[in-house]
């Protein structure tokens, strides 16, 4: 999405988010959730995260201050792109937002201190659906803006499994929106 930006002496204006034009221009999802992230330092990763059927997440991902790149990768079985990612730099500057449907693992970059993301969700948070997925795992092949010695990650981030390993462990779990059996993982 590309909100249009109204700039004065004084700053600037835009609409975050209007209901029927994102259903026009996406579709007829409802947000229930809206969350704000900051971080401090430029190199703080975050992700890749989703949350597994029946409690799979869309997000409308914006940037309130600072830049980061957003990365968003297809884990839906069955997909055509399953595997493949998008890499699009987000900034308060140009105002980007990226929707990421569900079935996909979200996580960003900042490229500045003191970043501030924003973004919108589908579904509500659960802690017991919530998975994830290591950041660079070479099969992803995400070129990050930061070295895997530099990058400021949490514990948790840093332990994800592997692409391979997640589809070990879950089985079509992640998937079973596609009708498949799923395992407990
Ligand atoms: C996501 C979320 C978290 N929390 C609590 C759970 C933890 O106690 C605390 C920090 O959570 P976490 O370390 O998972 O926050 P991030 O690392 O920023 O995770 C997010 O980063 C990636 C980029 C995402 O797209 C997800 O929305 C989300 O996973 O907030 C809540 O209370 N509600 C929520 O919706």
């Amino acid at each position: 999405m590309v909100p249009k930006k109204f700039g004065d002496s004084r700053g600037y204006f835009l609409e975050t988010f209007r209901k029927s034009l994102f259903e026009s221009e996406v579709g007829p999802f409802t947000f229930v959730q809206d969350n704000r992230s900051y971080s401090a330092e430029a190199g703080t990763v975050r992700g890749l995260h989703f949350q597994i059927h029946p409690r799979a997440q869309g997000k409308l991902v914006s940037c309130s201050s600072g830049a980061f790149l957003d990365v968003a990768v297809d884990i839906r079985a069955g997909s055509p792109t399953y595997g493949k990612f998008v890499a699009v730099e987000l900034s308060a500057e140009n105002a980007l937002q990226l929707w990421l449907p569900p079935g996909f693992a979200h996580g960003f970059c900042t490229l500045t201190a003191d970043t501030v993301i924003t973004y919108k969700v589908t579904d509500y948070y659960s802690a017991e659906h919530e998975r994830g997925l290591l950041w660079n795992d070479p099969e992803l092949g995400i070129e990050w803006p930061v070295a895997a010695d530099k990058a400021i990650l949490s514990e948790k981030d840093r332990g994800q499994p592997t692409l391979a390993e997640l589809q070990s462990n879950f089985s079509y779990a992640v998937n079973d929106q596609f009708g498949r059996l799923s395992r407990s993982g």
